[in-house]
């Protein structure tokens, strides 16, 4: 891999940004690693949080996918929830071509089904962070405003939840009424995240608050990441493993709980984009469902034509400077 240092050349349409626990894939093959310093990381925010790794996977009879992965806290886990630059992420994602993400995170659970070790595919998200994390793309004379009525791409969803339902990794369809197999984590096809500022847990009487809104999980992590993917027009959806239940269960959560269940989760999480990366490959098959199609071969899913910089007003004074700072991230944009 040391060899294609910065060689790779694309397209890269796909990128699975891993969470805490979920440093690296260590089960695909590296074809190339785009370092720090690489011309394509650099962006008008910095540089990303961590080199991009392209990654390759092969499945027999179709043609390899390359997949870019990044790790959201750093390659040592040195950026907490709060210092990640979620705008260099996104835009260093999308200059090198993506237009999809799968985006890992460890959640708390905030509902007794959803047991730790089970996944939660979001559709849905309430914001609990304080504004202190830059959040947008649109300032200093351009002002956008995006749709986010569903933060989660519901097309990109359906891909991972089709594919996912479809090998038995995970337990399909939980029933609340049915005993829990303790061997196999539940797949939850829905749910409510609630992300919340941190790095401090919740309090109890915040996790009680949030139960009574009817939220499924919580983290410290969808946002701004979601909301600036869908001004950058790349669609977004994210995978929660559930890695303990928030202190209105009994315990106060701690680390050691997190990183204990999360090291389970990780051989899970692997498995699941294994699953979700064998079915985008068979993109070109001939009988393979339109929404695989488009997701793998980079075309825009509904999450990725929602944004970007249609709705603008730009000031003719700063037309110059909007242009070469975020010009290039939007395809459309009339320069
Ligand atoms: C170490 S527990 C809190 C931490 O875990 C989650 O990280 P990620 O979403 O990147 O997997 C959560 O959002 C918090 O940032
Ligand atoms: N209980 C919790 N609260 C916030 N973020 C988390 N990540 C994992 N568990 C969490």
């Amino acid at each position: 891999m040391a060899s294609a240092q910065g060689a790779f050349q694309g397209p890269v349409n796909i990128a699975i940004i891993g969470g805490t626990g979920l440093e690296s894939l260590p089960s695909f093959e590296p074809i190339a690693q785009l370092p720090l310093a690489h011309p394509s990381l650099q962006t008008p925010w910095g540089a990303p949080s961590s080199p991009i790794t392209i990654l390759s996977h092969t499945r027999p009879g179709s043609k390899p996918l390359n997949v870019a992965f990044l790790s959201r806290h750093g390659l040592n886990h040195e950026f907490a929830p709060h210092e990640v630059n979620s705008r260099a992420n996104i835009a260093a994602l999308r200059k090198i071509g993506v237009r999809s993400i799968i985006a890992f995170s460890a959640v708390g659970s905030l509902k007794e089904e959803v047991r730790p070790r089970d996944f939660v595919i979001p559709n849905q998200v309430i914001d609990r962070t304080k504004g202190i994390r830059p959040f947008t793309f649109f300032e200093q004379g351009v002002v956008c405003h995006v749709p986010f009525a569903d933060p989660f791409d519901n097309d990109l969803r359906e891909v991972i939840i089709k594919a996912l339902e479809a090998v038995p990794v995970l337990e399909a369809t939980p029933d609340p009424d049915k005993p829990a197999t303790a061997e196999i984590p539940k797949l939850h096809t829905s749910g409510l995240v609630v992300c919340m500022e941190g790095p401090q847990f919740s309090t109890r009487a915040e996790s009680h608050l949030y139960r009574s809104w009817g939220a499924s999980v919580i983290n410290m992590s969808a946002l701004p990441e979601a909301k600036l993917a869908r001004e950058a027009e790349i669609s977004y959806a994210m995978i929660c493993m559930s890695t303990d239940y928030d202190c209105w269960h009994e315990e106060d959560v701690s680390v050691a709980m997190v990183m204990a269940n999360m090291k389970a989760n990780a051989g899970n999480a692997r498995k699941v984009a294994e699953v979700i990366l064998d079915t985008l490959a068979k993109a070109d098959d001939h009988d393979v469902d339109p929404l695989i199609r488009k997701a793998a071969h980079g075309e825009a899913l509904k999450g990725s034509t929602l944004g970007g910089l249609s709705g603008v007003s730009v000031v003719p004074e700063t037309r110059a400077s909007v242009n070469s700072r975020i010009g290039w991230l939007f395809e459309d944009w009339k320069h």
